[in-house]
């Protein structure tokens, strides 16, 4: 299927994803993991994806942050066709209008818990004084300003998380994309980072699309949708 003309989809959408369809090879046998998904997540929204292990909701992920790109299909963020971009227009959408949270955190391990949230400040040129302003909010919001002249290996999981979700929202992005932030926490831990991230996310008008294999977590969203064989189906109330 060739992409359409369009690259522009209605602002009042952070995501839209217009009929995806996706491979992947194992071995020898190709197979169709997504097979023309469509969806579209509002400005402010939280989304939950779930689905059994291995159907394809990482890959989703990767192909809203413009990692991968689909087979077919087109996704828009913050009313951009990022599919229709070029690699290097893929990677300046993604730091400019996404943040994306880990289930490991991954935080860079040589830069302070203050270096870490600003690094999407530093990548977007934001100016010094209204970086170090939006990063002092931050470390007070998810409650590391006692921390923030250590390092990643000097804290806790939780702790990590919550400069991890910190950093994701620093830049405000349209979209945050969570693939099982609380995966590696207990339930009081993840419970707490997951506020943060619905918070702060909300906070700043931006959406959210949460990978998780915890109904409880599913349950914080304003919607679910499942990935099953291929198809995304939406939960109803
Ligand atoms: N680059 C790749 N090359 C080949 N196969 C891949 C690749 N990436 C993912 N896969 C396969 O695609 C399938 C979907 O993987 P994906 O990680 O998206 O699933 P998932 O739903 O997120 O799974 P989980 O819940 O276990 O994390 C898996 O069978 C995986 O082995």
């Amino acid at each position: 299927m060739a992409l359409p003309s369009i690259t522009a989809s209605p602002p009042s959408f952070a995501v839209v994803i217009e009929q995806v369809a996706h491979h992947v090879t194992e071995g020898e046998r190709r197979r169709e993991l997504l097979a023309g998904v469509s969806a579209a997540i509002g400005a402010g929204e939280s989304v939950a994806l779930l689905g059994p292990s291995g159907s394809g909701k990482s890959t989703l992920l990767n192909l809203v942050a413009g990692i991968d790109l689909p087979d077919a299909g087109v996704v828009y963020v913050a009313g951009q066709a990022i599919t229709a971009l070029a690699e290097r227009e893929r990677t300046l959408l993604r730091r400019h209008r996404i943040g994306i949270v880990f289930q490991a955190f991954n935080l860079v391990p040589t830069l302070t818990v203050a270096e870490n949230i600003g690094l999407a400040l530093e990548l977007n040129t934001w100016p010094r004084a209204a970086a170090a302003a939006r990063v002092d909010e931050l470390l007070a919001a998810v409650g590391l300003v006692e921390a923030r002249a250590r390092f990643p290996g000097e804290l806790s999981g939780g702790e990590q998380q919550r400069v991890a979700v910190a950093r994701a929202v620093a830049h405000r992005p349209a979209v945050v994309l969570a693939d099982e932030p609380t995966g590696n926490l207990d339930g009081a831990t993840g419970a707490q980072v997951l506020d943060l991230l619905f918070g702060l996310c909300g906070a700043g008008g931006g959406a959210c699309l949460i990978v998780t294999h915890s109904a409880e977590v599913a349950a914080r969203a304003d919607r679910r949708l499942h990935l099953v064989d291929g198809r995304l189906c939406e939960e109803e109330r």
